[in-house]
């Protein structure tokens, strides 16, 4: 069996939203190769040195390709992904040039192309994220493993705003907190919450892969297997009287600024917020809007571009 895949010119700042249009579009895992990862490149090992003139990589710009199971009508689906890309810069993210085209390949091809991108990183002092054909054993006592299967959803663990995040929940999970998890993905933070300690966790996503694929990787980790994972447009469909002590959310600030003056009424006096996905230039609006919303900002956090954002709902007298 063959692949199509249909790849996408872009830029780093659009490599999310173009990944999601893929995988909106019907593919079963995309493949990304971006010039940033140069630079934010951290080897497991910290004595391994990496001459970036003898290994091949991107120069500049992002590539991301899906791949698509073959008998999809390739003009079609096309023109719908380059019309959405397109769209792109309607919410001010630079996704050009945009170009769209599209390739078949065989199924070996992608394979071990797809698998040769993926080893365990430890992403912050606790966590390391496996994939889940790597046989991989913890090296102390504190690490503490996500295993995925990555390429299903967004979220394998590496993405600065992932790794934002994963450090911020590192910061303050104290244990058994009652958590929401905003745009799960792979749900590689509701994995990770649950591997600090915390109580029960509701994820939740509006893509319907999204949901499956964090389905999938939640069976694969033993801790999360009291993890609830549910289809939602933010929180349209969460139980309206359920409190909760802590919500995270990692989307484009275009998603989280409808879904900051909401969050209020599921929280609980001094109940902690963690926001990523939030790019530079658009870190100001999200901290008034958090501001408006009755929140205390604790800690701004940056890897490279792209901001994180700890924040707690005002208690009484603050
Ligand atoms: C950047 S990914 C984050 C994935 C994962 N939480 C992580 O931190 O790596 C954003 C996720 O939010 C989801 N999403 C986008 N808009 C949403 C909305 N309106 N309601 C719920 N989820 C949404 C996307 O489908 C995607 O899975």
């Amino acid at each position: 069996m063959g692949w199509h895949t249909i790849e996408v010119e872009t830029q780093t700042e659009a490599v999310d939203a173009v990944s999601n249009i893929l995988m909106e579009a019907g593919a079963e895992g995309v493949q990304i190769e971006d010039a940033a990862d140069v630079d934010n490149f951290e080897p497991n090992d910290a004595t391994v040195f990496v001459d970036w003139d003898k290994v091949k990589h991107r120069e500049n710009g992002a590539l991301v390709i899906g791949f698509f199971p073959v008998g999809l009508h390739l003009p079609e689906k096309t023109l719908e992904i380059t019309n959405k890309v397109q769209k792109l810069n309607d919410f001010g993210l630079d996704a050009m040039p945009g170009t769209v085209s599209s390739n078949i390949v065989l199924d070996q091809d992608w394979e071990t192309e797809w698998q040769k991108y993926y080893h365990p990183v430890r992403v912050t002092r606790q966590l390391t994220i496996v994939p889940k054909w790597e046989k991989y054993i913890p090296k102390d006592v504190m690490e503490k493993l996500i295993i995925l299967n990555p390429g299903l959803a967004f979220g394998t663990g590496t993405h600065p705003t992932t790794k934002l995040m994963l450090q911020a929940l590192e910061m303050i999970v104290r244990g058994n907190e009652k958590v929401l998890d905003i745009g799960t993905g792979s749900g590689v933070l509701s994995i990770a919450a649950k591997q600090l300690g915390v109580g029960e966790v509701l994820a939740t996503d509006i893509d319907e892969v999204a949901v499956r694929s964090a389905q999938t990787n939640l069976d694969l980790n033993p801790v999360a297997k009291d993890v609830v994972v549910i289809a939602s447009d933010l929180l349209k469909d969460v139980p309206k009287r359920e409190k909760y002590d802590l919500i995270v959310a990692n989307m484009l600030t275009e998603v989280l600024l409808p879904l900051i003056p909401n969050v209020e009424e599921y929280l609980r006096p001094g109940s902690k917020f963690l926001l990523s996905g939030i790019y530079f230039d658009k870190i100001k609006v999200i901290q008034e809007q958090l501001i408006n919303a009755n929140f205390i900002i604790d800690e701004i956090m940056q890897i490279g571009d792209w901001y994180g954002v700890i924040a707690h709902l005002k208690i009484t007298g603050e």
